[in-house]
């Protein structure tokens, strides 16, 4: 599905190519009425068979993007392609989590579902039955089909969500913050879900305010602040632009310095208690054995490895509020 949207006077600019990509936007922008700009000229290219992690703090545009993706809202302007064929076709190829769907307490799972699938004017009706088996036993709900919703926990209510997106073959899941108001056994359910869905070739796009859910997650990232995209690429790309480090704990602070400079590591930074290098292509085993080899009384040792939030801090100078 592409979606070519203009300004006002503006021409009808061409759509984008989306080659491999399961989604791409160019430009694609929301001003709400009132002149908030939500979404800021968002140009977002997510890989077919990629687990994408579309972050930012709350209010950094991610639901709106969500929705015009789904065709829930017009943009303002700039262009979107989904899965790369026309809305109508592209959609029902499309599973969506946004904003988790109303189920009735008494009714078990399957005749949720049931009751779901049967609203889905574009859901075969004659193979319903087969289709919410399907999707149950894919979000491992098969053994409590027959429970009512009300007994489920946490987890299992988010995979219920999740297998309502899924009753039909899906190229493409988007699910906006599936983890958002769950405790820590659903959150690691959704989590390991989202992984098995992804590992059976659907392509995942997942928002999400916390930054170490999508490093765990996601093979690829985007990273909004304030409706702006920062950074996107894959989570080895967005970290590789830092370098790891290593901390030695130590008293000995000016031979420990000493010690990695003659070692060759960069950036040797000594303060109170600590000395922090640039870990390049040493071993640290080797720079521990240095360093206690010189008579360095060696405290503690570990390898720091940039994180995504060190990228947004690198990047917009600011820390990574998840309150926005
Ligand atoms: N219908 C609307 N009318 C006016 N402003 C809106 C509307 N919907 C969202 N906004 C504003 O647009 C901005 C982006 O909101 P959006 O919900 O897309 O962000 P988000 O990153 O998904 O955050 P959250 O995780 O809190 O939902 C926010 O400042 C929000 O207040």
């Amino acid at each position: 599905m592409t979606i070519v949207t203009q300004e006002a006077g503006a021409p009808f600019g061409a759509a984008p190519p989306s080659g491999d990509a399961a989604l791409v936007t160019e430009g694609l922008t929301k001003r709400f009425r009132g002149g908030q700009v939500a979404v800021d000229a968002l140009d977002l290219a997510v890989p077919r068979g990629s687990v994408f992690g579309f972050l930012g703090p709350n209010g950094s545009g991610k639901t709106t993007t969500i929705r015009m993706l789904l065709g829930l809202v017009a943009p303002t302007s700039g262009t979107y392609s989904v899965l790369g064929l026309p809305q109508a076709r592209a959609l029902p190829k499309v599973g969506a989590l946004v904003e988790g769907p109303a189920f009735y307490p008494y009714l078990s799972g399957t005749a949720n579902l049931a009751r779901f699938d049967a609203a889905d004017p574009t859901a075969p009706g004659g193979t319903a039955k087969r289709r919410i088996a399907d999707a149950l036993e894919r979000v491992g709900l098969s053994a409590a089909a027959g429970k009512r919703y009300r007994n489920y926990s946490l987890g299992m209510r988010q995979r219920l969500a999740i297998a309502a997106a899924l009753l039909g073959p899906r190229e493409l899941l988007i699910l906006d913050e599936p983890t958002n108001g769950l405790d820590p056994q659903g959150t690691r359910e959704v989590r390991a879900l989202v992984k098995e869905i992804a590992a059976d070739g659907t392509t995942v796009f997942v928002s999400s305010h916390l930054l170490a859910e999508v490093e765990q997650m996601c093979t690829h990232a985007a990273i909004m602040r304030a409706g702006k995209l920062v950074a996107q690429g894959t989570i080895a790309s967005l970290n590789g632009g830092l370098v790891a480090r290593v901390r030695v704990e130590t008293p000995d602070t000016a031979d420990a310095a000493r010690v990695l400079g003659t070692l060759g590591l960069a950036d040797v930074r000594p303060s109170g208690g600590e000395v922090t290098a640039e870990l390049g292509g040493h071993a640290p085993e080797a720079i521990n054995a240095s360093l206690v080899g010189e008579g360095v009384a060696v405290r503690g040792l570990a390898v720091v490895r940039p994180s995504l939030e060190d990228v947004f801090v690198g990047l917009t100078g600011e820390g990574f509020d998840v309150d926005g």
